[in-house]
């Protein structure tokens, strides 16, 4: 039977991995074919840098595909199937302020994690309602696959605040240290794992992982981590990809610290932060940190080959790749376009699937996929030392949303002072107060 053919909008087009989930819908067609794509930014100039090179790399690859960028909301929403979202609200400028603000009172700045999360989640939350909002305006039946960061303050508040909207949150981290699980153990593909892991977004463990035929491959993995952490075979011999920057090397070899905290799982990267996080103050460089060194690579690198694709009018021996994430969005994609029934890592409302955990937290489970959406799977009781950790961090998640809702200065500074990463309120109200004077073109106002 032929598949029907997707309309897709890209929500933050102007993305440095714009053109990585361009190459690998390209590579899908077969599997999920396309007959329009759209671009939608607020800032059109980084936008037509990306744009004008994926227009020449569809036009050469794929003809029959119809694209357009805009900027216009009615344009870009109206006839969609899927809405992908990838937008940074304040882009790397304001990331910088949120890795640099809370370095300077010896807290860690992380985009995702900490206070940087806190401040970062205070400026994408209404960015995303937005497009939910255009979405169910223009395309009411479309579904949004959501990426845009911190995805675990974006879920609650998307729970929250748009209850019935078609929007399912996800991040591509356990998907990249599974790359390199199966990388460790000798294996073609992650897709030859069958994983069992619970959590919230960036802070979460794997519980279980077997090959196709359910032989345990737990031991040999926390046998490598314990040693290793999830550096792989080719980076311990000095010859992993240079892609990989340092900053991201130094994370995968640290989850050999934070594994023996529970050596009957393993740990997702980002609980260094939480974990060890005097180690990652005590290595930044409050002047140059994560934020400077994607805005000197990966942009630099995305924006370079765009506009040198642009000037000479052809995207042939082009260096742009597909990304790790754009593969696990098609796999979403088609899982609810064609009722694949895929099973895959979702950010979803617990809803009891960890029985002993808040039913409303916004958890990482594995779900599978189908036309009517994700249906979670149970994972039963978690023990004390993972509860007690997650009660403290959904706690601060959903003070943020509160926080934004209500407009409320007190629950900011709550949610600043429950996190494992921040020492004390004084602390806590040091940053928020630095952190509302560069974030007012940003944030709702606070009382
Ligand atoms: N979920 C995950 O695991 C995962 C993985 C990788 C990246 N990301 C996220 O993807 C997003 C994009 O990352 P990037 O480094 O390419 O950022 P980027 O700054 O290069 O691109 C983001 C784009 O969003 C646009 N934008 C900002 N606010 C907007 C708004 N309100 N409406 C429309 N467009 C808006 C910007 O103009 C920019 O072009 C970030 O949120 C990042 O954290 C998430
Ligand atoms: O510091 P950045 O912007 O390079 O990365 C921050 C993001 O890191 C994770 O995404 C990684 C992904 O895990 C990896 O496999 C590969 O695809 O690169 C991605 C981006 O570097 C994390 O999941 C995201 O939430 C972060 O935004
Ligand atoms: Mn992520």
């Amino acid at each position: 039977m032929e598949l029907k053919k997707q309309s897709i909008a890209i929500a933050g087009g102007g993305s440095t991995f714009t053109p990585g989930i361009i190459m690998m819908l390209l590579e899908n067609l077969e599997i999920f074919p396309i007959r329009q794509i759209k671009f939608y930014d607020n800032d059109p100039e980084r936008q037509k840098q990306i744009a004008d090179a994926c227009e020449i790399i569809l036009k050469e690859r794929a003809p029959e595909i119809t694209f357009v960028a805009t900027t216009d909301p009615e344009i870009a929403f109206t006839d969609v199937d899927f809405v992908m979202a990838h937008i940074r609200v304040g882009k790397y400028a304001m990331r910088e302020k949120d890795e640099k603000i809370p370095l300077k009172y010896g807290v860690i700045g992380q985009e995702t994690c900490g206070p940087g999360g806190i401040a970062y989640g205070m400026r994408s939350i209404g960015g995303v309602l937005e497009l939910v909002d255009y979405m169910e305006q223009y395309s009411p039946n479309a579904w949004m696959l959501n990426y845009s960061n911190p995805a675990a303050i974006v879920a609650e508040a998307t729970r929250k605040l748009r209850p019935n909207s078609k929007i399912i949150n996800i991040c591509d981290m356990p998907v990249g240290i599974e790359h390199r699980m199966a990388e460790i153990l000798g294996m073609k593909s992650r897709k030859e794992l069958s994983i069992r892991y619970y959590g919230l977004n960036h802070f979460g463990w794997w519980t279980d992982i077997r090959d196709k035929d359910g032989n345990d491959l737990m031991p040999a993995i926390q046998k490598h981590v314990k040693e290793h952490g999830y550096l792989t075979p080719a980076e311990l011999e000095g010859k992993g990809s240079e892609e990989v920057e340092a900053s991201w090397v130094h994370t995968f070899g640290k989850a050999k610290e934070v594994y023996p905290l529970d050596p009957k799982t393993l740990p997702n990267t980002y609980l260094k932060y939480y974990l060890f996080p005097q180690d990652e103050v005590e290595k930044a460089n409050p002047e140059y940190t994560r934020a400077n060194e994607v805005m000197d690579h990966r942009e630099k690198m995305v924006f370079g080959e765009c506009n040198r694709i642009s000037q000479l009018g052809t995207a042939v021996n082009s260096e742009l790749e597909m990304d790790d994430h754009a593969s696990y969005i098609v796999d979403l994609a088609r899982a609810i376009a064609y009722n694949t029934k895929e099973r895959m890592l979702l950010i979803v409302p617990n809803n009891g699937a960890i029985a002993n955990f808040d039913p409303t937290a916004m958890v990482e489970i594995p779900c599978i996929v189908g036309s009517n959406g994700p249906e979670p799977l149970v994972q039963g009781e978690i023990p004390r030392f993972q509860k007690g950790l997650m009660e403290q961090q959904v706690a601060v998640e959903k003070l943020v949303v509160e926080a934004w809702e209500e407009g409320s200065y007190q629950k900011l500074w709550q949610a600043l002072t429950v996190s494992r990463i921040v020492p004390n309120a004084r602390v806590a109200k040091n940053i928020l107060d630095d952190f509302i004077a560069v974030n007012t073109e940003f944030w709702p106002t606070l009382n």
